[in-house]
């Protein structure tokens, strides 16, 4: 495993990993905004991608279209992407004290190209080193749900992309890999159930960061502002999904307006908060600025 960051680290680095429909990205959601509240600069940011070279190198290595595409060459596009991010976006946010919160980091090469598509564990080791240049999440949020549950979820997404046509043998497998590593290093990788209400789960992957976050212990009281924040979320996602949706009609309408222009949202981003934007390209999310206060509920 790679070693551990210098002690002048200053930031917080958490990752969430987890099968496809796991709701890492939801999670990741809540905590943003639980923490912005509290004043704190986020980063959220996915895998492969948040960078000009890693949302290139995404488009490529999803693409339905390269099913002729080698194991060994996925392996590599998953680690070109990682160096990338690491370099220009995670070390920067760090050494200036953001946290840092991934959707999938190298756990996911242990567990899709090492058990998944069976390539040499030792292999994979150095390789997730030399792109991670000594990088380690402090913590680690392993999401895990039901297949039934995550099958339901899913049917709800557009169009599988390359990994997610995989194959159930392949998920099982997948599966068994996060296990394993959760296993192997139950003080980094913390296991949560995904399986229970979102606000549920939220409560669960607060209580995980309290080592980190001490702050998380006394949201963990106030059932409250959590049920208002997780609520207010969920709006903002659905108006950004519609937001999204009358865009795409648009732009399928010739029209070419203003929605074309502005629906480039996950291109190009070069950090900072260019580099959130790629995160929120995954699902068409974005941040509002509003904080939620106490006891509000929304929806
Ligand atoms: N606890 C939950 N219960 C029901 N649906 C959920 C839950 N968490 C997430 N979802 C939904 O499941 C789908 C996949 O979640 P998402 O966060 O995008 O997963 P991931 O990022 O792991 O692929 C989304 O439609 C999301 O709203
Ligand atoms: C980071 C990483 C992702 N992947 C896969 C897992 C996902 O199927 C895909 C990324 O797609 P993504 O849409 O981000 O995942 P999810 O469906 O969970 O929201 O790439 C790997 O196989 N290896 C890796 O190292």
């Amino acid at each position: 495993m790679p070693q551990a960051l210098s002690d002048n680290q200053r930031g917080l680095f958490v990752t969430f990993e987890g099968g496809d429909g796991a709701g890492k990205s939801t999670q990741i959601r809540f905590l943003a905004r639980f923490l912005e509240d509290r004043g704190r600069e986020v980063l959220r940011l996915r895998e492969p991608g948040g960078t000009a070279v890693g949302e290139a190198l995404r488009r490529v290595v999803l693409d339905p279209a390269h099913g002729a595409m080698s194991d060994r060459a996925e392996l590599l596009i998953y680690e070109a992407a990682r160096a990338q991010i690491v370099d220009e976006v995670i070390r920067p946010a760090l050494a200036r004290g953001a946290v840092v919160l991934c959707d999938r980091f190298y756990d996911s090469t242990v567990a899709y190209q090492g058990a998944g598509r069976g390539l040499d564990g030792a292999f994979i080791d150095a390789a997730n080193r030399f792109a991670c240049d000594g990088l380690v999440p402090d913590v680690t949020v392993l999401l895990v749900a039901p297949e039934a549950a995550v099958r339901s979820r899913m049917g709800r997404r557009a169009g599988a992309d390359r990994l997610e046509q995989a194959g159930d043998a392949f998920h099982r497998r997948v599966a068994e890999g996060f296990a394993a590593l959760a296993a192997a290093e139950p003080e980094r990788v913390r296991t949560v159930s995904s399986q229970l209400q979102r606000v549920d789960t939220f409560r669960a992957v607060l209580a995980e960061l309290v080592p980190v976050l001490p702050e998380a212990a006394e949201a963990l009281t106030d059932g409250e502002y959590l049920d208002a924040l997780v609520s207010q979320v969920m709006d903002e996602k659905r108006r950004e999904r519609e937001r999204e949706r009358k865009r795409k009609n648009a732009r399928k309408r010739g029209r070419g307006g203003k929605g074309a222009r502005g629906g480039g949202s996950s291109k190009g981003p070069r950090g900072g908060k260019g580099a959130r934007g790629a995160a929120d390209g995954k699902r068409g999310a974005g941040k509002s600025s509003k904080s939620v206060k106490k006891g509000e509920h929304r929806g």
